[in-house]
């Protein structure tokens, strides 16, 4: 695939053995991933088994027991990559008593981006008409879009979207995949978090959790040969009630 970014590392991500505990509690059992540079990776699993604690290992805000974790060649939460992550959590990270507009204006500034880049973030989230409005007169899904017009708006290599998706309307939820698309399409690396399996068909990779464990690391297609199932949920499901031998089924599959 070509790139406008040149020459990235693949994988642009590399989770080797990481093993997390948050509350004393085991929440991570030494997990190990690629993520493809220019693609979208979906991570998907139940409520609670994981997601978040990975994705926040990936940005390096999170205290890991064992393993490592590198993010385009350097490990995770390095300076040097400060400007090149973008990371939007699940709760939107914005301020109430700014403007929709100053609010994105603000992350343009950190990042040293042209002014045109904030109206342009804020169209790309459908975000546009509301940029005038404080940002606590918002709704709870206006909220989550002007936090990721946040990070748009920086342009950084990888983004890290924690169920970006939830509460959105499906016409607002079908542009925003297809902007994630062309982000990819364009050379960005993207890992997108998700519950809902519908959403796995807009990846290129999906990487499956279960109570802190990888259950599998394939591609949609894959996922449905490997199980036999149509659809995305049922060959979750397919997957997990399959065991240990269906995780070793899956990693042939997508090998
Ligand atoms: N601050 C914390 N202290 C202790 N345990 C925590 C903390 N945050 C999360 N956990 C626990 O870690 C596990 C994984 O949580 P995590 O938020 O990573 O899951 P998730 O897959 O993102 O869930 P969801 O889809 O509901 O957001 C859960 O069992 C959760 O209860």
């Amino acid at each position: 695939m070509s790139s406008s970014l040149g020459e990235l590392p693949d994988p642009a991500i590399d989770v080797r053995g990481l093993t997390v505990r948050r509350g004393g509690n085991p929440v991570l059992h030494g997990v190990s991933l690629a993520v493809r540079a220019g693609a979208i990776t979906g991570l998907l699993g139940p409520s609670g088994c994981g997601k978040t604690t990975l994705l926040r290992s990936i940005v390096g805000t999170q205290i890991v027991q064992s393993g490592t974790v590198s993010v385009l060649g350097s490990p995770a939460g390095a300076r040097r990559l400060r400007s090149r992550v973008g990371y939007v959590t699940q709760a939107p990270s914005i301020y109430g008593d700014l403007t929709v507009r100053r609010n994105v204006a603000y992350f343009a500034a950190l990042a040293g981006a042209a002014r045109s880049a904030v109206a342009e973030a804020l169209d790309a989230v459908g975000m546009g008409e509301y940029a005038g409005r404080r940002a606590d007169a918002l709704s709870g899904g206006q909220r989550t879009r002007v936090s990721l017009a946040c990070a748009l708006v920086a342009d950084p290599d990888v983004l890290i979207l924690d169920e970006p998706t939830v509460g959105l309307d499906p016409v607002l939820r079908a542009e925003l995949w297809e902007r994630f698309r062309r982000l990819a399409d364009d050379g960005r690396t993207l890992v997108v978090s998700s519950h809902v399996m519908d959403e796995a068909d807009h990846c290129d990779e999906l990487v499956l959790l279960r109570d802190g464990h990888m259950l599998a690391q394939l591609t949609p297609a894959a996922l449905r040969r490997t199980t036999g199932e149509d659809r995305l949920e049922d060959a979750f499901l397919a997957l997990v009630r399959s065991g240990p031998g269906g995780r070793h089924m899956a990693e042939e599959a997508a090998g």
